[in-house]
């Protein structure tokens, strides 16, 4: 039998390991990272391919990316991004190791062996490597368990940073970075979409083709913090965070920009069912009895987002649609494109107080 280990120029295992180890953990962003993770753990061992899947936050979309280092025809390592609503063999069999948290080593029909490992956070899969080669994988096991686990933790670390402290929604450092993964993955699902493939392949939001930006602000939130002091201020924050969790999609992306103000990233056909989404959520919030607070209002702008936007101008738009709303009652939802379209977002509006990057 083969050894599943390159040649090694470098010298041992063991300090080409550490090499590849300090190599892939270097990066501060998660997408170089899962690039670097597959490409290090390819280069290391003898295998046709390395992939990574990473979990989806639904049941109607298990993998929410996919990552997978191979050989191109000249031989050279190549990483691509695959779309992450496909179904079947290997995707059954990588949800399965996610679901049991248990390593699967199988040879496939046409002889490849595989070998699939989940990685565990708090002990839940939060994606899994698989690797494939001709030859048997059994030797690598515990050193792609180590590469899995040393992932995992980095993975945590890396997320800890992206996350507001006092809610735990995304902060808004990782804002750009978060839309653009949400417009890739409209753009994969409209490709998807557009090659005519089988529809039941392809998760609910599959008809959606439109990402909604809006910008939430609590009215008169000075007024709380002045009348019953900034701890009971910040449990409104807290819990409205909370509802906001529950109210939207997990697919939906929600950020704490700072203070009193969140932005969410919302999937929806048109415009009317992303303003329904969010006036339903102003309506429940105003319905809410906050403890000893009492009831606390909301104003929401919002503005239609694609990939030839710059997020500052769609940032910026939503905040004009907020401005509107606080102007004109406050407890209420405007969009930025319905207001246009009717004239009343006029030259006289200024602009809204959200700093731009
Ligand atoms: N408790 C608490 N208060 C905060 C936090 N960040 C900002 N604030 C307060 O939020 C208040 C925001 O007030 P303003 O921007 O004047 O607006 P507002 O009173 O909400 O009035 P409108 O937005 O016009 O309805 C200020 O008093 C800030 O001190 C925070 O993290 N916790």
């Amino acid at each position: 039998m083969r050894s599943p280990w390159h040649s090694l120029a470098g010298g041992p295992p063991e300090s080409r390991l550490l090499a590849s180890v300090a190599e892939f953990t270097h990066h501060r962003d998660i997408d170089a990272l899962d690039h670097s993770l597959v490409l290090s753990l390819a280069e290391l061992i003898s295998v046709s391919s390395v992939t990574l899947c990473k979990r989806g936050e639904s049941l109607q979309l298990p993998v929410d990316s996919i990552v997978v280092c191979s050989r191109n025809a000249a031989g050279a390592f190549v990483v691509e991004a695959l779309d992450p609503s496909r179904d079947g063999d290997p995707i059954d069999t990588i949800v399965c190791a996610m679901e049991t948290l248990e390593a699967i080593s199988d040879v496939t029909e046409d002889g490849t062996c595989r070998l699939v490992i989940p990685i565990q956070r708090d002990h839940a899969a939060i994606g899994a490597l698989m690797l494939e080669s001709e030859d048997s994988l059994d030797g690598v096991r515990n050193m792609v368990e180590g590469y899995a686990r040393i992932y995992g933790n980095y993975i945590a670390l890396l997320n800890e940073s992206e996350r507001d402290k006092l809610t735990g929604l995304y902060n808004r450092r990782s804002f750009e970075q978060r839309l653009q993964r949400l417009l890739k993955l409209q753009r994969q699902r409209a490709r998807a979409a557009a090659k005519g493939e089988d529809e039941r392949r392809l998760p609910f939001e599959a008809d959606v083709s439109q990402i909604w930006l809006a910008i939430l602000d609590i009215d008169h939130f000075k007024r709380i913090n002045d009348t019953y002091g900034h701890v009971y201020g910040d449990e409104v924050i807290l819990m409205l965070a909370q509802q906001m969790r529950h109210s939207f999609r997990q697919s939906d992306v929600l950020f704490r920009f700072g203070g009193e103000e969140f932005v969410m990233l919302i999937a929806a056909q048109d415009e009317r069912v992303a303003h329904m989404a969010l006036d339903r959520f102003r309506h429940f919030v105003a319905e809410h009895a906050f403890p000893q607070v009492g009831h606390v209002t909301v104003s929401i702008g919002y503005a239609r987002i694609t990939e030839n936007d710059y997020p500052e101008i769609v940032l910026d738009r939503a905040d004009k649609a907020l401005y509107f709303a606080k102007e004109n009652g406050r407890n209420s939802v405007h969009g930025y494109e319905a207001l246009t379209e009717r004239g009343e977002l006029g030259a006289a509006v200024a602009l809204g107080s959200i700093d731009l990057f």
